[in-house]
């Protein structure tokens, strides 16, 4: 067990370390595209499987009410929560079209689709992916995996902050951290100095 810890431990730091190393800049980037997605009205509508729903939520939540002041909402959407909608669309189309079809109802031209997964090779994250290119949005996606374009997830999105790791679980951490940076960055360029 002693093992098993130190090197969840070093994985960890590792997977951290190479990511901002690598996503510095598009990392700044996202936020700046979130910022004026927000600015004009527009909405950030996210989805991912499994640990990635629940990220998608989290982040939703942080926009919708806060996340370190208090201020006025911010307009972000997870399709990974309304359990009608997906059953149905899972039911009588195909569970690979449960975020396309939410997309294409509720997506606008000047709204940024940002899609979670850390194989980079969900067929619903890339369904969804191309119905928010179709309508013109700004599309985003955060991936894992060491070839390093975030499979075709990462190849399709606008903009790619893949992390370079091999273990589902150290992405995900490095997702939920990308995922609290976003958010810090964009309320406080929006709401100022906290
Ligand atoms: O949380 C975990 C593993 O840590 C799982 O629930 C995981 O998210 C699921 O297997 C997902 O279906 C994986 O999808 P993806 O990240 O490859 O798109
Ligand atoms: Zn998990």
């Amino acid at each position: 067990m002693e093992q098993i810890v130190s090197e969840a431990l070093i994985n960890a730091v590792k997977a951290q370390e190479a990511f901002v190393n690598e996503s510095r800049k598009t990392l700044i980037d996202l936020a700046c595209q979130m910022v004026k997605t927000l600015r004009q009205g527009g909405k950030i509508l996210i989805f991912g499987n499994g640990g990635s729903a629940a990220d998608a939520q989290h982040m939703a939540a942080e926009f919708v009410n806060r996340f370190l002041i208090n201020r006025r909402p911010m307009a972000a959407i997870a399709l990974t929560t309304d359990t009608s909608t997906i059953t149905s669309i899972g039911n009588d189309f195909s569970f690979d079209e449960i975020f396309a079809k939410q997309v294409q109802a509720l997506g606008k031209p000047e709204d940024l689709a940002l899609g979670i997964s850390t194989s980079g090779g969900s067929v619903n994250v890339i369904r969804a992916i191309e119905a928010a290119k179709t309508i013109g949005m700004r599309t985003a996606a955060l991936t894992g995996g060491v070839t390093g374009d975030g499979g075709e997830v990462g190849r399709l999105a606008d903009l790619t902050l893949n992390v370079p790791a091999v273990k589902t679980q150290h992405i995900q951490e490095v997702h939920l951290f990308a995922e609290h940076l976003l958010c810090e960055l964009v309320e406080r360029e929006i709401f100022g100095e906290v």
